[in-house]
This record gives structure tokens, sequence and C-alpha cells, in this order.
């Protein structure tokens, strides 16, 4: 008997028998199937009306999608002498989901660090930052996660992250008011220098 790909992970707590990348989620799809279905259901719906026949199926595709996405190769160094750059990458907008409502946030991020040796491919930055945008998040955890990523990959302890984030639930819901939360992590001379921070802002502006 062939089993689905969606039960064999499931069989595996969650991960493929020949995974290479053991920290990568997985979503139980035949279950997000069922409570697509749930889901309309519960509000009233019809979910055999004609216009909602797929939705359930859209719906858990759409899961599947965000909870495994797929950063790709995000750790290529250039090994370099110079350490008297600062290097800025921003306005890198990244789709994230709060843990407290499930809606979404739209972040701007930007990214500086001082290389200590290894300098990163400039595309990773964005692959990073999307990397850790793909799970449930909060704005706060997701600069860290960034700056933790940078520092491991790159040597580094001189890491400054900083977002800008519109977020549903603040805006669609509740208070009903749009707003832009700004969040920063600084790390080493960025946290510690006056100067090196203000550069930073300076060129993230
Ligand atoms: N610090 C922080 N708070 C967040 C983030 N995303 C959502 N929140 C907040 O999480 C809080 C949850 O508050 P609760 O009082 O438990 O939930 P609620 O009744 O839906 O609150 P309201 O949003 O005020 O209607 C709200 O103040 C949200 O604005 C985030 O990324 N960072
Ligand atoms: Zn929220």
């Amino acid at each position: 008997m062939v089993m689905h790909m969606d039960q064999e992970r499931a069989r595996n707590n969650g991960h493929d028998a020949h995974d290479e990348q053991p920290q990568a989620r997985h979503v139980d799809y035949a279950r997000l199937l069922e409570l697509g279905r749930e889901l309309l259901i519960a509000v009233g719906e019809n979910p055999d009306r004609e216009g909602l026949l797929d939705t359930p199926r859209r719906w858990a595709d759409w899961w599947r999608e965000f909870i495994e996405y797929d950063p790709g190769k995000t750790e290529t160094i250039f090994n370099t002498a110079s350490t008297d750059q600062m290097v800025c990458v921003s306005g890198m907008r990244v789709f994230s989901l709060c843990e407290h409502h499930l809606l979404p946030m739209w972040c701007d991020v930007s990214i500086g660090y001082i290389p200590d040796g290894k300098v990163l491919g400039l595309s990773k930055f964005a692959r990073i930052a999307h990397q850790f945008a793909h799970q449930l998040q909060i704005q706060e955890r997701l600069g860290q996660e960034i700056a933790d990523e940078i520092s491991r990959i790159t040597g580094t302890s001189h890491v400054a992250v900083v977002l800008k984030g519109e977020h549903l639930c603040m805006t669609g819901r509740g208070i009903r008011t749009p707003g832009v939360m700004t969040s920063s992590v600084m790390r080493g001379v960025f946290r510690e220098h006056y100067e090196t921070r203000m550069e930073f802002l300076r060129l993230i502006e």
C-alpha cells in the first residue's frame, strides 16, 4: 500500500523519515482539511454549497504553504579581512502571523552588522527574515530570532535589527486603529556606542 505523504509525516512525528532538516515543520494536512470544513460550519456556512466546495482545500494549502515555507540556502559566507564596514540591508517586507489572534502582520525588516572576517551573501538577509516570519510570531521575538541567526552564521556579535510592523489584529479588529509598531534589537557595538547606533539608524531611514 502506498502511504500518503502526510500520513507518513504524521507517523514520523512531524518529520519525514529521510528529512535532512530535522527542524523543518510540517502541518497535518488531512486534519487541516477537516478543520477547514468545520470552520465553515462554525461560522454558519454550508460547506457543500458550490462556492465553498474547494475552500477547505485552499485553506489547508495556505497553512501548509505558510508553515512549511522553505527559505532555501541561507548560509553563503565570503571570507574577508575587512572589519571596518557597517553593512545594512533595509526595508525587506515580510509577512507573518500574530500568535495571539492568528491574523496577519506585515513587517519591514532592516538588518545591520559589522562583519568579523565573514560577510553574508546579500540575498540571505531576506531569506533569514522570511524564515523566521513564517511561523506564529510576535514582532519582538521575530527581531530577536533574526539577530540570533545573523550572529550565528557570521560569527559577529555586532548586529542590529529594526522592525516596523503593521498588525491586522490592531487595525482590522479590536481597537481598529492604524499604527506602526517599531521594535529594535541592538547588540554589541550598536548597543554600546551611540554614534554607531545613530549611523545605523540614519542608513536605514
Ligand atoms: N507586544 C506585542 N503585542 C502584540 C503583538 N501582536 C499582537 N499583540 C497584542 O497582544 C495583545 C493581546 O491582548 P488580549 O487582551 O489578550 O487580547 P484582546 O482582547 O484581543 O486584545 P485587543 O487586541 O486589545 O482587543 C493585544 O494587545 C495585541 O495588540 C506583537 O507582535 N507584539
Ligand atoms: Zn494579534
